[in-house]
């Protein structure tokens, strides 16, 4: 009997091991969009799930930006069907309308459409073929817009997506496994288009960026960017728990100052923060804090910057008499008799 290829195996065990953590009766659903990333994934999860009795869907979204990519979205699911998969779905999704750039408003359409097929079969996880390269660009990206530890800690293996786990398994898997393994099992993937399309940030750093890197540093950077997500992952973990407890220790009920007026709906439920009890906190536990505290009240995350971060910290450790900080979402957080008080 022929060896297995060692991509192959590598992305069998990805899988194997990522299914072992997430059970559930659901099926597991993977994200397809046909490149050779999540064609892998595919592969690999129709490989790997009915030996583990698992059952296993696919998903694929048409974000309706390209010339035939209903039919491309079509020949994805038609295969998957004749893979075996089930449930099988090729969503057609809207993204004009949605904030933030092109490729943002993709992913926000993708991600939505992801999570409503998860809700919908009852899946016990949806999986992304995001690969260890992804991984490498995502920091480096981060890195260039000064997104500190958040953005540095790159794409988690495991989040919740909208009540359903999501889940990446090959982040330890390069790119070039991907493609190797679809050439060794016959698989013929979908070149997007976009992702050597110079006008994305992305794009740029694939083609032109890490080349430039791997040439004058050696193959072990891409490694190595990929680790330095781990590490800062792990210590921002920390962070956030600490900025969880120093949250609710910080809050007290809206409207329990006197004579204080009544915000409503999730501005209420947020409460208000006592700033003597911010201002003994380390600067980095107290910006998680008001980072949280804003989301809570109802800041789109996306639209959230350091800089408003930066002037709510600076009505606690700032204190000049100045005037309301607004936030995205039509939010507004004043100071007043000692506490953060939204508006
Ligand atoms: N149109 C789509 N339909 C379903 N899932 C998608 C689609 N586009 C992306 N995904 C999921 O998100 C992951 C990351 O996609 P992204 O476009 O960022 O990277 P990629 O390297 O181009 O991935 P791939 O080679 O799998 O297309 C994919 O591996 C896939 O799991």
């Amino acid at each position: 009997m022929a060896a297995l290829a060692p991509p192959v195996a590598a992305i069998r065990v990805a899988v194997r091991r990522a299914l072992v953590e997430a059970p559930g009766p659901g099926p597991v659903l993977v994200a397809c969009s046909g490149g050779a990333d999540s064609l892998a994934l595919a592969a690999a999860t129709a490989f790997v799930a009915p030996r583990l009795g698992r059952p296993a869907g696919l998903v694929t979204v048409d974000h309706g930006l390209q010339a035939g990519s209903a039919e491309r979205a079509a020949a994805v699911a038609r295969w998957a069907e004749q893979t075996g998969f089930a449930p099988v779905e090729a969503v057609r999704v809207h993204v004009a309308g949605r904030p933030g750039g092109p490729e943002g408003a993709a992913r926000d359409a993708r991600y939505q459409a992801l999570a409503e097929a998860g809700r919908r079969y009852g899946a016990s996880a949806v999986l992304t073929g995001h690969t260890r390269d992804d991984q490498a660009e995502t920091v480096l990206l981060a890195l260039a817009r000064g997104a500190g530890p958040r953005g540095l800690a790159g794409m988690p293996s495991r989040r919740d997506l909208a009540g359903v786990p999501l889940l990446r398994p090959f982040l330890d898997v390069t790119r070039e496994q991907t493609r190797t393994a679809c050439a060794v099992l016959g698989l013929t993937p979908w070149e997007d288009p976009h992702n050597v399309d110079p006008s994305y940030a992305r794009a740029r750093v694939r083609s032109d960026v890490l080349p430039v890197l791997v040439a004058a540093l050696g193959r072990g950077v891409l490694d190595n960017l990929a680790r330095t997500a781990r590490l800062v992952a792990a210590d921002a973990a920390v962070l956030d728990d600490l900025a969880a407890d120093a949250l609710a220790k910080a809050r007290v009920p809206a409207g329990s100052r006197a004579g204080a007026g009544g915000a409503t709906g999730a501005r209420s439920a947020g409460g208000e923060l006592v700033v003597s009890t911010l201002a003994g906190l380390a600067p980095a536990v107290r910006t998680r804090v008001l980072h949280a505290w804003a989301r809570e009240l109802g800041a789109p995350a996306a639209a959230l910057s350091h800089r408003h971060v930066a002037a709510l910290d600076a009505l606690v450790t700032d204190w000049r008499g100045q005037g309301a900080v607004h936030l995205p979402g039509g939010l507004r957080v004043t100071r007043r008799d000692g506490h953060l008080v939204p508006a």
